[in-house]
């Protein structure tokens, strides 16, 4: 080879060498970037994204948000998750300036995404026509839908609860969701299906086999994912759930879009009086145009809706049955607030029991959902007051756990005063009433989450769970299996705790 060609293909070398690492500098420095960001924050314990440490956070990660708070009550610090990634945890003062963040900085879907593996579960994100329709239709509409919720909740209660004449063992996770999907069920989608057994089978089911297929994809390999999650037992179960579901919702789409066809010219044609109507009645407005979507809004609204609601009514339960001196208090002002109203619970009536409110808001102080709130992904890093930068990518949350038993919040947070909130509203101001009902959210009540995504649904859960336990209250007596007077453990798992859903409560008629 001669000088010139040996010169030449040096050259050459050299300049692919570094067009190399330039672009291998363009690739990397968004994460190189992020990374050096993200470590100007202080970390909680080690914050590596080992193996070990995200088993310990599945194990115990109520004790670690906890800590968290009292080394950085005030501050903001980066702790690492069970997906061996880095969140920031955020002090609940701050939330005031999140709150009038926009969606496209502070992202409610981008986090829901990432939690529930959308991509792989199909979950809808942000679907505004549900949260517009619950916003602007159901919740309006609840004192005209209470008299029909609390026809349905008489009628599964007497259903679904065994006669109980003498003393009963109900699984009463399983009871309750059936009870919970057919109330809810008469709501969404109209009394012809809240029956139906194909609908209930789906109601109940597809969250569990969500779940599930949540749970299988993440034990795979994150790079591996796009092959292997599709290819999961689970995620067939799953998809074939989706299918019966369809195959329940998309006639009965159909027959009302040619009832609505038939009846255009109709002047006493009655649209019904349910969110599958109300979702119909907004198609245009948000572009959907195909049933099938109609019948995956559905599933959308079964799943933020169903087993929440039932695990909130059996962490009541679970309480009441483990603690002395309830029952009758709530029975009295139950049976006494109905017969000033008719007999029955109307929407004055749900307004009335407020010791039951305040029961179940200390129910749920107690036993909240998750460990945190307010999840967020950031999809413009942003600058806090204190002058800490957020960068983009990362995911933000509240220890709300802590929020809850901080006595600066609450009074003797560590005691189980089902009447505190009840006290405080009796001899407080318009402001007391306010902020201590069991829908409040604040900057202390963070139970339905906080700000613009706040849950929509919480006004209509409330008033299911506070039917459903009155009539329960009303008819039976009812104690743990064993007798005593433990309550009965969660299950903890990373941010989640729900009820043991395997335990029996006794169940016994109350004699006329
Ligand atoms: C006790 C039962 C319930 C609990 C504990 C609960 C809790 C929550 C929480 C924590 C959020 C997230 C809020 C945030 O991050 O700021 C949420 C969102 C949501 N919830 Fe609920 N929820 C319940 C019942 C319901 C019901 C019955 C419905 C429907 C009727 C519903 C519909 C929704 C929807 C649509 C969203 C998303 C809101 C959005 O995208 O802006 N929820 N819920």
């Amino acid at each position: 080879m001669d000088t010139q060609t040996l010169l030449g293909s040096t050259h050459a070398l050299q300049t692919v060498v570094f067009a190399t690492l330039f672009l291998a500098v363009c690739l990397l420095f968004p994460t190189v970037n992020y990374w050096a960001q993200l470590s100007k924050l202080p970390a909680l314990g080690s914050s590596a994204s080992g193996k070990k440490q995200q088993q310990a956070y599945m194990r115990s990660a109520k004790k670690l948000y906890r800590e968290g708070y009292e080394k950085f009550k005030d501050a903001v610090y980066r702790v690492g998750t069970a997906d061996g990634m880095d969140n920031v945890v955020i002090a609940p003062r701050f939330l005031q300036e999140l709150k009038k963040l926009p969606d496209s900085v502070l992202s409610f879907g981008g986090a829901i995404e990432k939690t529930m593996e959308t991509k792989y579960t199909g979950l809808l994100t942000e679907d505004n026509l549900i949260t517009h329709s619950i916003k602007a239709d159901l919740t309006p509409g609840l004192s005209r839908l209470n008299p029909v919720v609390y026809e349905e909740v008489e009628l599964t209660v007497h259903d679904d609860m065994p006669a109980c004449e003498d003393w009963t063992a109900v699984p009463i996770y399983k009871t309750l969701v059936t009870m919970v999907a057919k109330i809810s069920g008469r709501i969404f989608v109209g009394a012809e299906l809240c029956r139906n057994k194909d609908y209930l089978d789906c109601a109940i089911n597809y969250t569990m086999d969500l779940i599930d297929t949540l749970k299988a994809v993440k034990h795979t390999n994150p790079w591996l994912r796009p092959i292997l999650a599709p290819r999961l037992p689970e995620y067939h179960r799953l998809q074939k759930r989706e299918r019966l579901a369809r195959d329940v919702l998309v006639p009965i789409v159909r027959a009302r879009q040619d009832a609505e066809k038939k009846n255009a010219d109709n002047p006493n044609w009655q649209r019904p009086d349910d969110m599958l109507s109300w979702f119909m009645s907004r198609r245009e407005e948000y572009g959907v145009h195909s049933t099938e979507y109609m019948a995956k809004l559905q599933l959308g609204l079964i799943f933020a809706a169903i087993h929440t609601t039932t695990m909130t009514a059996t962490n009541i339960l679970y309480d009441l049955a483990a603690s002395d001196g309830y029952i009758e208090p709530l029975r009295e002002e139950i049976r006494k607030v109905m017969a000033e109203n008719g007999g029955t619970i109307t929407t004055r009536a749900l307004q009335q029991m407020v010791k039951l409110d305040s029961y179940m808001k200390e129910s749920m102080r107690f036993h909240p959902p998750g460990v945190t709130a307010f999840s967020r992904k950031v999809l413009k890093g942003f600058t806090l007051s204190n002058g800490q930068y957020i960068p983009a990518g990362v995911t933000i949350e509240v220890p709300s756990d802590a929020v809850y038993h901080d006595s600066e919040n609450y009074d003797d947070p560590e005691t189980f005063d089902g009447f505190r909130f009840a006290k405080i509203r009796a001899g407080g101001t318009a402001t007391d009433h306010a902020r201590n009902q069991f829908v409040t959210t604040n900057e202390q009540n963070l139970l339905f989450g906080y700000g613009r995504h706040a849950c929509p649904g919480r006004f209509f859960a409330a008033n299911e769970i506070k039917m459903i336990v009155a009539r329960l209250l009303l008819d039976f007596d009812f104690k743990n299996e064993d007798g005593g007077k433990a309550r009965y453990k969660n299950i903890d798992m990373g941010r989640q705790s729900t009820p043991d859903p395997r335990k029996k409560l006794l169940f016994k008629r109350v004699k006329a």
